[in-house]
């Protein structure tokens, strides 16, 4: 006997979102249905579920995939692990926040889940700390200056990064403070952090870079055990460049591997 489809609501209809979810209408993950969107904005004629809200949405679902924002898993993530409903998410820059990672991750009955998003390397790099910590780890993602543009830069910054003609480095800092700065952009950061089990000892390096036609985030890390370094060039989503084509496609593969499909790499 097939068990039933795994009931998915979808949280934000943009760049992940809109192609997730005509995927997901077009059964590209076998024992997932979409069963309704969720956004802020009017969704257009084309919408494959019918739109509600949040609370419906837990009403309807087994699992919601978050592709909104660090602030829809801020507002929202305890609420729906306490609801049983499980949860998928993008925004794992929300995660840096160590108070609310440790709230959601002890939050239950509902699973929370993140998707590997633009990065690769994680599951050994995870593999790897269950040895023993790192002695190093290191993050530079480099993109195109208007992707890192921040409403907090000071005038000096916004001038450094409107008239870079080469790469520019326009933050240091770990994984516990670059997400927060960078909300839309550098989520694998915290991503990072969630692999190797502590956002402070993440040292991330955002770089600006006019030529940056594909967006590139390079992990090195070194340990008693080995050495690691993974390096992705992502060419980013034509109508948000701030976001690599290839993320809602690794949210695809998490929810395959969710849905317990058969061949899956874990
Ligand atoms: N882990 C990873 O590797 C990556 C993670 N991400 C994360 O995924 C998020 C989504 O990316 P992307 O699809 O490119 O973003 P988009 O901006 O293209 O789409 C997000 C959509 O969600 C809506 N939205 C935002 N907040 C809410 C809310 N509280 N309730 C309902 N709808 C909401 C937005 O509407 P409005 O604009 O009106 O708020 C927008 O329509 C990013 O913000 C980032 O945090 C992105 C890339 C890589
Ligand atoms: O899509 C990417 O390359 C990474 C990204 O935006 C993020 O981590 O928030």
């Amino acid at each position: 006997m097939t068990a039933p489809a795994l009931r998915t609501g979808l949280i934000g209809w943009g760049a992940i979102g809109r192609v997730v979810g005509r995927a997901l209408a077009d059964g590209a993950v076998p024992g997932a249905a979409l069963v309704c969107v969720v956004d802020n904005r009017p969704l257009g004629a084309d919408v494959p579920a019918p739109r509600c809200t949040v609370e419906q949405a837990l009403e309807r679902c087994d699992l919601l995939v978050e592709a909104a924002g660090q602030g829809l898993v801020r507002e929202w993530g305890e609420r729906v692990l306490e609801s049983g409903t499980d949860l998928l998410i993008a925004s794992t820059g929300a995660l840096a926040d160590e108070d609310l990672a440790k709230r959601l991750l002890d939050a239950g009955p509902g699973r929370l889940h993140a998707t590997g998003g633009a990065l690769g390397g994680l599951d050994l790099l995870q593999a790897v700390c269950a040895m023993g910590p790192l002695d190093e780890v290191r993050l530079t993602t480099t993109k195109l200056p208007a992707t890192l543009e921040q409403p907090w830069m000071g005038e000096e910054l916004r001038t450094r990064l409107w008239t870079a003609t080469g790469p520019v480095e326009v933050m240091t800092g770990t994984a516990r403070d670059v997400p927060e700065r960078f909300p839309r952009s550098t989520n694998v950061a915290a991503s990072v952090a969630l692999a190797v089990g502590d956002p402070g000892a993440v040292r991330v390096t955002v770089v600006a870079d006019p030529a940056a036609r594909q967006t590139s985030h390079v992990v090195e890390a070194h340990g008693p055990h080995g050495s690691y370094r993974f390096e992705v060039r992502h060419v980013p989503d034509p109508g948000n460049p701030a976001t690599s084509g290839v993320v809602p496609y690794a949210v695809l593969r998490s929810l395959g591997a969710l849905t317990g499909r058969t061949g899956q790499i874990l």
